[in-house]
């Protein structure tokens, strides 16, 4: 008898979690995984043999489950993971949530009881960061049950790149890099939240990043979520949406350490302030690692309720300054340093580091464009090359372009919603502008790959790739997309 459609799909989704989970994690909960006989190229049924096991990889892996189906079969609506019951049918318990992202992490720990915060405590500039007092009672990170295996397959999406010792700390960043790594030390909580403030480029990611790679080398067990605030709303919204919010919660407030980037997107968002609010009491009542980012500082965060500006400045707040002449130096030496067959001349280094001022992301920009374009021409670099490759940059008259900038653009040429573009949804009326938004952050923003796939929505580097060749390729053969990619070019360009 041939297979059907859903059969061969189920043996080539297999194939796939065998070889990203490792042996061990494969063989012990996706191993057990049956598919049901019916499931079709609308609705796949995926059964396990305990409940407790049909909870585990609900958790762990509904979303990846979803992506690895629609990517052989697109139509797929939905998976559903269900407890094989003895007996003639499976129950079925449960619908995937329709996002499609990558896997979240794990759930471990139930939701803990609410309490009051501690005392208001403000750090600024102060840079000895002594040992403060706990602030929350100090409780043991989750550890995997016995038996349960090691989630390292399931790491949060942190840049590998993003890590203290890439970090180059002078008197600007210092309190901020400081307090990132007594945070992320094990032991007692000694403050929480962390919120971390600065302008655009100037290293809060990186510094967020750097912890979660340090807690979870600490604790390899832990639970590190790490989401911007535009996701948890996203996520929030659609948990909302399938009138299942229990999940969602579930998940927020079981981390160990929760990173949420770029907070300053929530304002006037009422109905995400208040879950945000509700999953911040949680996790400090509960003693976990909480860290902030914004751009600026919680008391100027417009349109944030209150309640949450004063939690925020609970904990310890750190701001990153502009970077000075010597970091930018300091830091360009420290790029180089991960580019060891590249030579760029001392002067060089310092025409970059003094003229270009605005933020690190784009001295980074600088830098990658002159040796990326010498290795391209086979030229070597000297003083003349970095001036005529860097043209305008230097000049100062190439104007910034945000991706914010371009979801809304975008999102309002298409008549959709900017949240359409960091969505789940796939049908081509969103798909496609969501490409060309990768397409022109890719080409107008100095992002990198990752970074442009955590602006929408947490997607993948390598799904920006597709999306940059494709529209590449729609260019050639499409006038409409070529017009419309030209038009928005011309307006975010000014
Ligand atoms: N002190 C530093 N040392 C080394 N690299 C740095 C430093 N500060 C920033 N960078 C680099 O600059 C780039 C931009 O930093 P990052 O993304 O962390 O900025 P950000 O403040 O989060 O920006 P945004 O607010 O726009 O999200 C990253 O590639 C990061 O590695």
């Amino acid at each position: 008898m041939r297979a059907t459609e859903a059969e061969q799909a189920w043996a080539r989704v297999r194939t796939s979690l065998r070889e990203s989970a490792g042996a061990r994690l494969f063989d012990q909960w996706l191993k057990p995984i049956e598919l049901v006989p019916g499931s079709d190229a609308d609705t796949i049924r995926l059964a396990l043999p305990s409940a407790f096991m049909t909870n585990w990889v609900r958790n762990h892996y509904a979303d990846r489950l979803v992506l690895e189906f629609r990517q052989i079969m697109p139509g797929v609506r939905s998976v559903q993971i269900e407890t094989r019951v003895a007996g003639p049918a499976p129950v079925a318990l449960a619908l995937v949530p329709d996002p499609v992202v990558p896997a979240p992490a794990p759930v471990h720990a139930p939701a803990p009881a609410p309490a009051a915060p501690g005392a208001p405590r403000t750090f600024g500039v102060d840079p000895s960061l002594r040992p403060a007092p706990a602030m929350v009672a100090p409780v043991p990170v989750s550890a995997a049950a016995p038996g349960l295996p090691l989630p390292l397959a399931e790491r949060p999406p942190l840049d590998p790149r993003y890590t203290f010792d890439r970090f180059v700390v002078d008197a600007s960043n210092k309190v901020a890099f400081n307090a990132a790594k007594v945070l992320a030390e094990p032991g007692p909580v000694r403050f929480s939240p962390l919120f971390l403030h600065s302008g655009t480029g100037q290293g809060k990611s990186h510094l967020m990043h750097a912890i979660g790679h340090a807690f979870l080398d600490h604790n390899p067990h832990a639970i590190v979520l790490c989401m911007s605030a535009e996701r948890f709303m996203y996520d929030f919204v659609a948990a909302m949406r399938a009138r299942d919010t229990h999940a969602f919660k579930q998940r927020l407030r079981g981390a160990d350490l929760l990173l949420i980037d770029d907070l300053q997107f929530i304002a006037g968002k009422d109905a995400t302030q208040e879950e945000f609010f509700h999953t911040v009491n949680e996790i400090m009542a509960a003693g976990k690692r909480l860290v902030i980012s914004a751009d600026r500082c919680p008391q100027a965060l417009e349109g944030v309720e209150a309640r949450i500006v004063s939690r925020m400045a609970v904990g310890l707040v750190a701001d990153i300054k502009a970077p000075d002449l010597s970091l930018r130096r300091a830091i360009l030496d420290r790029k180089l340093a991960d580019l060891p067959d590249t030579r760029v001349p001392l002067d060089v280094l310092d025409l970059i580091a003094s003229r270009i001022h605005a933020n690190i992301r784009e001295l980074e920009g600088a830098l990658n464009r002159v040796v990326a374009y010498a290795q391209l021409t086979g030229d070597s670099i000297d003083l003349d090359f970095a001036v005529a490759t860097l043209g305008e940059v230097l000049r100062g008259v190439q104007k910034r372009v945000t991706i914010d900038e371009i979801q809304k653009l975008v999102s309002a040429h298409f008549e959709l919603k900017p949240l359409d573009l960091i969505s789940a949804r796939r049908a081509r009326a969103v798909a496609r502008p969501r490409q060309i938004a990768m397409y022109l952050a890719k080409r107008l923003t100095t992002r990198s790959l990752p970074e442009i796939g955590r602006k929408f929505g947490g997607r993948d580097h390598s799904t920006v790739i597709h999306a940059v060749r494709r529209i590449e390729e729609l260019r050639d053969t499409d006038r409409d997309i070529d017009a419309a990619v030209r038009v928005l070019i011309r307006e975010l360009e000014g």
